[in-house]
């Protein structure tokens, strides 16, 4: 059971739940639960931390601004579901990102629960300070393994993406103040296509040396498959050890899933997702979401790793954020539990 979150063990069963609050038919239910209770095969790690990313990740790309009350209830919604780390905000420039011009508002806005971690987005110094002031006490800086998409995303090149970071995570030591590093097109870029697997590991190397306590490595145009999954985990793995990866996975060719399956395979343990498939990046055009927080606990679930992550909680909370921005979830999950 080693660090699996205590809030596991007193689920309610889904069965119940499900009847009482989404009014779901006795077969979803069933389907729902079995999962649940399966045992756990060999081979694979006995507790998967997941990242939620949906408040930022999944709503940075929304062209509607989603109201500041309606981001601070999603993320006080995901703090009631066992989830372990919410990534919050991003304290980013409004002009490039104007979905996050509310950053300050929504940290200072959420409750934080001891025991969740609330990470936010830096991409520079004047965003780190920002964030700090306003409750932050973990940050993500974020670069890429591509050339083409650090400049659209951030202004800058890897060499001097790498030059602000390192300010970046010098600060926030200095302060206590755990950061994590993202690498993304780790599996493919809008703009040039194939990515080596050494340019991810040159990349992800950098942030680790400098005190990333964690590289999450973003497929951020969802091209990947197992096979280049494995070759690119395989040399990022030669310099980092695989408690210090997580996967973070774009499902724009169906691949997620199997991508997170292959990753888990290797030794990986830690999986970021969005809670009904919301998300995109504004500079990787084409991107669809990320795998579906909802379909990521089913599939954890029946392979009998614990999450400690409530489903039935986080199919509500996807409800909420659905109804409020007016979308259809992309949660296969959710899907098929709400048309039974
Ligand atoms: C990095 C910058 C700011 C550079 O943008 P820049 O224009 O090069 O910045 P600058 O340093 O030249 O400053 C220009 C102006 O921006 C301001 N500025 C400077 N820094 C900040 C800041 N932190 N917060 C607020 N304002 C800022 C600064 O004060 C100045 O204001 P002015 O004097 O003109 O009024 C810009 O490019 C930016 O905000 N980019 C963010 C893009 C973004 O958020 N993309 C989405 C997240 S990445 C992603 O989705 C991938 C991931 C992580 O999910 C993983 C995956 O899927 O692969």
């Amino acid at each position: 059971m080693g660090n699996m979150p205590s809030a596991v063990k007193h689920c309610l069963s889904y069965q119940q739940l499900l009847r009482e609050h989404l009014w779901i038919g006795d077969s979803v239910a069933g389907a729902l639960d079995s999962a649940q209770e399966s045992p756990q095969l060999s081979g694979l790690p006995e507790y998967v931390k997941i990242v939620e990313v949906g408040p930022r990740d999944g709503l940075q790309n929304e062209k509607v601004i989603v109201p500041t009350d309606v981001k601070i209830e999603f993320i006080n919604q995901l703090s009631q579901t066992g989830l372990s780390v919410i990534e919050v905000t991003s304290f980013v420039s409004s002009r490039w990102v104007p979905q996050m011009a509310d950053h300050t508002e929504v940290m200072k806005g959420i409750h934080q629960y001891p025991g969740i971690r609330y990470p936010v987005l830096t991409p520079n110094l004047q965003g780190f300070h920002r964030a700090v002031a306003a409750g932050a006490t973990e940050i993500s800086v974020f670069g890429a393994a591509s050339e083409s998409f650090s400049k659209k995303n951030i202004n800058c090149s890897i060499e001097e993406s790498m030059e602000k970071f390192e300010e970046v995570v010098k600060s926030a030591k200095h302060m206590g103040v755990p950061a994590r590093g993202y690498v993304s097109c780790a599996l493919g870029c809008p703009y040039e296509g194939n990515i080596t697997p050494q340019k991810v590991t040159e990349v992800s190397k950098r942030l680790y040396g400098m005190g990333c306590y964690e590289i999450s490595l973003g497929d951020t145009i969802g091209v990947g498959t197992p096979g280049s999954m494995k070759r690119m985990l395989e040399s990022v793995m030669k310099e980092i050890p695989p408690g210090a990866i997580a996967v973070h996975c774009h499902d724009t060719y169906g691949q997620a899933l199997a991508n997170i399956l292959t990753a888990l395979q290797m030794g990986i343990n830690v999986v970021d997702s969005a809670v009904s498939g919301l998300g995109g990046c504004p500079y990787a055009k084409g991107a669809s979401g990320n795998v579906a927080t909802e379909d990521l606990i089913y599939m954890l679930n029946g392979l009998g790793l614990n999450t400690g992550v409530n489903l039935y909680k986080v199919m509500q909370a996807g409800d909420f954020i659905c109804k409020a921005v007016n979308k259809t979830t992309n949660s296969k999950v959710a899907q098929a539990s709400f048309n039974a």
